[in-house]
């Protein structure tokens, strides 16, 4: 969709706002071109002497009125403009928000966050003003200039008027040509904000780490470097601006120079008169507008249509996932993989291939393996964050993409080894999934992944604000947090990637033993427990061991442990003896 098919759209939804703006402008418009007749008028009167007393200060009473009219309805357009353009901000912004939302890693992937952040922000309050400004301002220069010729021609005189538009297509065509300049500079100066954006981003995330590394004042010198190049962008598009003031000057003054030589010889000759020949320079003078309102137009144009290149291809970029499954999460389902394969876009090597397995309700299936093995992803693809390239992925009798991707979601319960916090209490991040969660069932959930004593120490206890991503919480407490959470919910299906990495093995022991307990409570709810420390899966009902991409292992512990030799086997006796070392610092 282009930049005036979208425009025209919103035009069409929001008539009312835009007509009631136009007939205000007309009624300017129309105020507007009376004035210089009217003076005209007072001036001829003056000049016989037939003008004076009362009924020339009602003559200028009303040329006083007709000002204040004119003052009064340009208050009146832009209030009734600025809430149609706010309400297609909000619009946009909104419908950008949900795309992005709906959108999965792959998409993500291609698109850095300030880049979008910057859609969001500079991009839409370009595309605003375009349809806004741009559009209210080009009909009122339109109309005025429409009137002020018909006056200058029609009302005045047809060859004086003919004559003093000779300079104006000289003007047409290095408007022409500057707005093509402007587009451009535009179009560099948003990018470039983009990647300013981009900057500030990553640096205010990467602090710490820029911080320890002594890299401040580099990433500084490097935000200056940016700030630099937005700002000569920006710059390249005003200088480029500037530029319609000398057209629009030397064309009025080239216009003007002939109105007086070719006006003041007729009105030697007496075919006009001197009042006439003032309202003709006064109608010359109201070409300022449309002249200047042509340029500001064309600005805001280029500007608003460099905004809209950017946006819509994110706008109409295609979901990457399909969600035309409309099943309802079963209330306890067996999960199960058949021959599943998948690979990353542009990977070498396939990240999973034939992998098989069943979760049956109820019971915890641990998934260990070396670094890159593919468990994370294993992950990600019962998320639906990614499709398989191979196989398929079954929920009971449903598989995923038959379930409505809602459902889906809202079934499992996911902590990955860096969950995210947000920046609201601690009580709020953990009912995340259960709003209505009592601070009973809160607290009971935080005592179950062993964060309760950690959160009664903090200042506020559960009411304490948490820094934007839970920066105040140190790993191991985010890690219990979102454990916590997870818990809380109701999903049926529990999916914990690496959630306990960064805990102590004692506490590790002590959120595994609850997990237990909870079975006991909620006996058809399923865990899927992935793992670098085996300790962690001991206790699971199967445990499968992944290595590139492939099941090469699989049983219980036990059965694991007696095939000497096998990954499994020399992993347990080395973390083992880790272990021990650990206990005799
Ligand atoms: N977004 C991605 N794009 C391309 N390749 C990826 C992506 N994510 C992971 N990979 C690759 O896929 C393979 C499997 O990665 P995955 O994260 O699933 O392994 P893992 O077993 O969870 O590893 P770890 O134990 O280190 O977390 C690795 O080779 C990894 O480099």
């Amino acid at each position: 969709m282009t930049l005036k098919q979208m425009i025209a759209g919103f035009v069409r939804r929001h008539w009312a706002s835009y007509a009631a703006s136009a007939l205000m402008l007309l009624g300017i418009a129309l105020l507007t071109v009376w004035i210089p007749r009217q003076v005209g008028h007072v001036v001829d009167g003056m000049v016989a002497g037939s003008l004076h007393g009362e009924a020339l200060l009602r003559q200028l009473a009303l040329l006083v009125g007709c000002g204040v009219s004119i003052y009064l309805l340009r208050v009146g357009w832009r209030l009734a403009l600025f809430a149609a353009a706010y309400r297609l901000g909000r619009e946009l912004r909104t419908r950008l928000y949900k795309v992005l939302t709906l959108q999965g890693p792959v998409f993500f992937q291609a698109k850095r966050t300030g880049d979008l952040m910057a859609l969001a922000t500079n991009d839409i309050d370009a595309v605003e003003m375009a349809a806004g400004e741009a559009l209210l301002a080009a009909f009122d220069g339109s109309l005025t200039l429409i009137l002020v010729l018909s006056m200058m021609t029609l009302g005045v005189d047809w060859r004086l008027g003919l004559a003093a538009l000779i300079p104006f297509p000289f003007m047409a065509y290095a408007f022409w040509r500057i707005s093509e300049k402007v587009h451009q500079a535009w179009q560099s100066s948003l990018g470039r904000f983009s990647g300013l954006n981009q900057h500030v981003q990553e640096g205010l995330a990467g602090v710490r780490t820029l911080r320890a590394l002594g890299l401040t004042e580099r990433n500084a010198m490097q935000f200056s470097e940016l700030a630099d190049s937005a700002g000569e962008a920006s710059f390249q598009a005003q200088r480029w601006e500037a530029a319609f003031e000398p057209a629009v000057g030397m064309t009025l003054g080239a216009a003007l120079t002939i109105a007086l030589g070719l006006g003041g010889y007729f009105v030697a000759k007496q075919e006009l008169t001197i009042g006439q020949l003032t309202a003709f320079t006064m109608y010359l003078g109201q070409l300022i507008w449309p002249m200047f309102a042509a340029g500001w137009v064309l600005s805001l144009l280029e500007r608003g249509r460099a905004a809209w290149d950017r946006l819509s291809p994110v706008l109409e970029a295609p979901i990457t996932l399909n969600d035309s499954g409309s099943q309802p999460l079963p209330a306890s389902a067996t999960l199960r993989f058949d021959n599943v394969g998948f690979g990353y876009a542009l990977a070498e090597r396939a990240a999973l291939s034939q992998v098989s397995l069943t979760l049956e309700p109820g019971h915890i299936l641990g998934l260990v393996g070396p670094t890159g093995a593919g468990k994370s992803t294993l992950l990600q693809l019962v998320l639906r964050q990614f499709e398989p390239s191979g196989g398929s992925i079954h929920l009971g009798a449903y598989s995923l993409p038959e379930l409505s991707l809602q459902a889906l979601r809202q079934g499992l319960a996911w902590v990955p080894q860096e969950p995210f916090l947000f920046s609201a209490s601690i009580a709020e991040n953990i009912a995340l999934a259960k709003p209505e969660a009592t601070p009973a069932e809160i607290e009971a959930a935080a005592r179950m992944a062993a964060v309760h004593e950690d959160i009664t120490r903090l200042p506020q206890g559960y009411a304490t604000e948490i820094g934007e991503r839970g920066v105040t919480l140190s790993g191991g407490q985010r890690q219990r947090v979102a454990i916590a959470r997870a818990l809380l919910s109701d999903a049926p299906l529990l999916l914990l990637d690496d959630a306990l990495s960064a805990v102590d093995t004692g506490t590790e022991t002590q959120i595994l033993a609850h997990l237990r307990e909870l079975r006991l409570l909620r006996p058809e709810r399923s865990s899927l427990i992935v793992s670098h420390r085996l300790s962690a899966v001991v206790d699971a009902d199967h445990i499968v061991v992944l290595q590139q991409g492939r099941i090469s292992e699989q049983g219980s512990h036990a059965e694991l442990l007696a095939l000497e030799g096998g990954w499994y086997a020399t992993q347990w006796r080395y973390q083992q003896l880790e272990a021990s070392i650990d206990a005799q610092d």
